[in-house]
């Protein structure tokens, strides 16, 4: 029989209880015990739903307050020495680590996060030395398997292997230099033996391990330790399924089907070419093969006669028993339910499928597979035949407009007028900003009582002309604090903005958006991507009414601010049908429409934010230069229409920049802001050695924490910065924008970024 499962669920509640219950735990509203009753309800919610819809492996322990990498952190007792001493409960020092905690005389900045492979959900980042001292605090995979057993639900506990953890960590402050995360496995498998024999001890039978970081290029040199983790790790455990997911095996393949494992799980719809490799090299073994064909990553409907083809092509090589038909990752990237949404039209409803509708296509897909077909089950298939047939008519519906557009782009169109010294002299001639100029990110608190105005714009309690002159007093505002607080480039703090790329999804054609299509991107911070279905144009201009007004109501020059095209477009659900370079380039003609059209109403500094460049990059190098290609062509398509005057700027959060810095140069934008609070001055030494040639703001300070920076650190990062780069080319500024703060923080801690920066002028004059 061919058994269905899924990976992981999204722990958000279905309609963001988590969300809700953590950051009223945070404001002192409710107790951990209440916050354990709300964790409990959502886990049932899951399990229950889950296994309602006919999936015979049901995950469990993969449910999270933060963030997963965290859980396994607490856990294995990797607490950095800083958030301990201060009496905080347990409770308190994982949120300390997750978003740092300025409060009752504790000063500790969050640990630091990183992107989750190519996806927008961020983990945080274990730190680790030869004093990491490794036991197990809690069973956490324990606990929560008995948890849903008590409910009458067997699940199979999902747990991160110990060599992705220790790769996906990086050396702690005390580490020795050259010390490697990866020499702590002798020190981390028994603490992974503890954990799994409990859980054998506690009757699981099976155990799903997570080595997502078998699909990069880097676990080539993990033979080793894969196989001596493996092996110390079979004897002890339940039945384990290797797990792999976001992209292919490759030759890692050889030496991953002879790890003594009982499963192993593949992506079949990041990768689906794997399937013959890897149905030869499993053949000869037990292994049983779970098929990741149900998309962990889009909200498309899965075509079932597709996946009923690949499922079957693996039954006759293997037989049924050894066929395992899955999701292609956990769901976590996926909203809850499409059930949820009472605005899509019923021909859009029909072509998506989000978390809990997956979870019944993969039961479908697996009775399929069984033989053990009835008639609702060839109903459904009927019916997803149709639906199918449906989004494929419509796909064929294009914009020729658009279509040409693209098809006319030509190389002039990728280039400033001018390179970038010329524009320089001429920026520094129009702007005339101080040395060292100071600026921020683009938002500013996104007050309750701006979300709260949204919601009842939405709601229809207020007239779209109120909403108007609400968010032109909000703008006011913020211009009137960056003038009185002292900085030089001013923004408008994006009041009107819901998110940053839900935003422009909703004025630009192409685009449909969700109600309650939630994902967790970090911690308590979630995202409504906007879904691409068709080609995309921009009807009217976005941004040109605020960043207009911004600049009517201060002399100080106003950047205005977009979201780049790379940027939309992975933080979007993009279409299935037609390639990411094609819809990058829609939204960089959009986008530079909008570009041109700011720089007409009078505004000399635009910001295109970019900060899922890097995200975006394929998990194999051998892909990079075709993704690069077209991203950096994309964003200089979407910026480059400009005269010389125009200082073009763009961001990027999470600057894990590696080997991309000759694309980040080839952007060619005036001024780019980067995220480097927290990394080491490594990565400018990275700029330095590359040549980086134009002007440059490192971030500051960390913006994801509600701590306030004090003056003396950000001279010295200014200071330590100074060292590396040239003081002509040097913007300051934070790391991100503000979007997530409260206003007293944020006047706190720029009314010391300004000071810093002054102190900075007389300094290095
Ligand atoms: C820069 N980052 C972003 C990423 N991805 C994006 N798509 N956007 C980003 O900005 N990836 C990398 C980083 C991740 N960082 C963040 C930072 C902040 C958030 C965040 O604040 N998310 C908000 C939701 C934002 C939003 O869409 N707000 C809407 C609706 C708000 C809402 O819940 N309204 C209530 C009613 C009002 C109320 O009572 O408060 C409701 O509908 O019930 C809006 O402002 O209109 C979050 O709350 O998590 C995300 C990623
Ligand atoms: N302009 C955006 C960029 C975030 S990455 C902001 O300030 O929120
Ligand atoms: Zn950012």
């Amino acid at each position: 029989m061919v058994l269905s499962s899924v990976l992981g669920f999204p722990r958000i509640g279905v309609n963001r209880e988590v969300k809700k219950a953590v950051e009223a735990y945070w404001g002192g509203k409710i107790s951990a015990d209440e916050l354990t009753k709300v964790s409990a309800e959502v886990k049932k919610y899951n399990w229950t739903n889950v296994k309602a819809k006919g999936v015979d492996l049901v995950p469990s322990g993969e449910f999270s307050l933060y963030d997963h990498v965290l859980d396994h952190s607490a856990s294995f007792n990797v607490i950095p020495k800083r958030y301990l001493g201060h009496g905080l409960s347990a409770l308190d020092i994982y949120f300390a680590m997750g978003r740092g905690r300025q409060a009752d005389g504790v000063d500790v900045p969050a640990c630091e996060m990183k992107k989750w492979f190519d996806s927008n959900y961020h983990f945080v980042v274990p730190e680790l030395s030869d004093e990491t001292d490794f036991k197990l605090n809690f069973n956490k995979a324990v606990e929560e398997y008995n948890e849903a057993k008590a409910l009458g639900i067997e699940t199979r506990p999902v747990v991160l292997g110990p060599v992705s953890y220790l790769v996906l960590g990086k050396p702690a402050r005390e580490a020795k230099p050259g010390f490697q995360p990866i020499s702590l496995l002798p020190k981390l498998l028994p603490v992974y033996k503890q954990l799994l024999a409990e859980l054998k001890a506690a009757g699981a039978t099976s155990v799903q391990i997570d080595e997502p970081i078998l699909v990069l290029d880097t676990a080539a040199y993990l033979e080793k330790q894969y196989a001596t983790a493996y092996s110390e790790l079979v004897p002890v455990a339940p039945k384990i399924v290797l797990t792999t997911y976001f992209g292919r095996l490759d030759s890692n393949l050889t030496f991953v089907a002879k790890l003594p494992v009982a499963g192993l799980h593949i992506d079949l719809d990041r990768a689906p070419a794997q399937l013959n490799a890897t149905l030869a090299a499993v053949k000869p073994t037990s292994l049983v093969l779970s098929l990741g064909v149900v998309s962990g990553r889009n909200i498309w409907k899965t075509d079932f006669q597709a996946a009923i083809k690949l499922g079957q092509k693996a039954i006759d090589t293997l037989g049924s028993d050894r066929v395992i038909i899955a999701t292609s990752s956990s769901l976590l990237h996926t909203p809850v339910t499409l059930s949820s949404e009472n605005k899509l039209t019923a021909e859009q409803k029909d072509w998506f499928s989000f978390a809990l509708e997956k979870a019944s296509e993969v039961a479908v897909i697996a009775s399929v597979l069984s033989g053990s077909q009835d008639a609702q089950v060839t109903a459904l298939l009927e019916q997803n035949k149709k639906s199918i047939a449906a989004r494929r008519a419509f796909e064929t519906n294009s914009n020729d407009a658009v279509r040409k557009r693209v098809a006319a782009i030509t190389p002039e169109m990728l280039n400033r007028k001018s390179p970038f010294a010329v524009r320089l002299e001429v920026q520094k001639k129009h702007l005339d900003l101080p040395k060292f100029p100071t600026t921020t990110i683009g938002s500013f608190p996104q007050t309750k009582e701006i979300r709260t105005t949204r919601a009842k714009l939405g709601k229809g309690e207020i007239s779209q002309a109120e909403y108007d002159k609400f968010i032109e007093k909000e703008i006011e505002t913020v211009v009137r604090f960056q003038e009185k607080v002292g900085l030089d480039l001013l923004v408008h703090g994006e009041p009107e903005r819901n998110d940053m790329v839900q935003y422009f999804g909703e004025q630009l054609d192409g685009f449909v958006f969700t109600q309650n299509g939630w994902v967790q991107s970090y911690g308590s911070r979630y995202v409504r991507p906007p879904i691409i279905v068709s080609d995309v144009s921009r009807p009217f201009p976005m941004t040109v009414r605020w960043s207009s007004y911004a600049q009517s109501v201060t002399k100080k020059p106003m950047k205005g601010m977009l979201t780049g095209p790379v940027t939309i477009l992975n933080w979007s659900f993009p279409r299935a049908d037609v390639s990411r370079e094609i819809q990058a380039k829609q939204l960089a003609l959009a986008l530079r429409d909008e570009v041109n059209d700011l720089e007409k109403a009078g505004i000399s500094a635009i910001q295109v934010d970019e900060p899922a460049i890097r995200e975006g990059l394929p998990l194999r190098r051998s892909d990079w230069d075709t993704y690069l290609t077209w991203a950096v062509d994309s964003f200089r398509l979407a910026t480059a229409g400009v005269t010389d005057t125009l200082q073009t700027h763009s961001h990027f959060c999470y600057s894990d920049f590696g080997d991309i810095f000759p694309s980040i140069q080839r952007l060619d934008a005036d001024v780019i802001s980067i995220e480097a609070s927290k990394s080491d001055m490594k990565l400018l030494q990275t700029f330095k050695e590359y040549g980086y040639s134009n002007e440059i703001g490192p971030g500051v300070y960390d913006i994801h924490s509600p701590r306030v920076p004090g003056e003396q650190e950000i001279k010295d990062r200014i200071a330590a910065m100074l060292e590396i780069l040239p003081d002509h080319l040097l913007f300051i500024n934070p790391d991100c924008g503000l979007k997530t703060r409260g206003w007293k923080e944020t006047e706190a801690s720029l009314a010391n970024l300004v000071a810093a920066a002054r102190w900075a002028r007389q300094q290095f004059a």
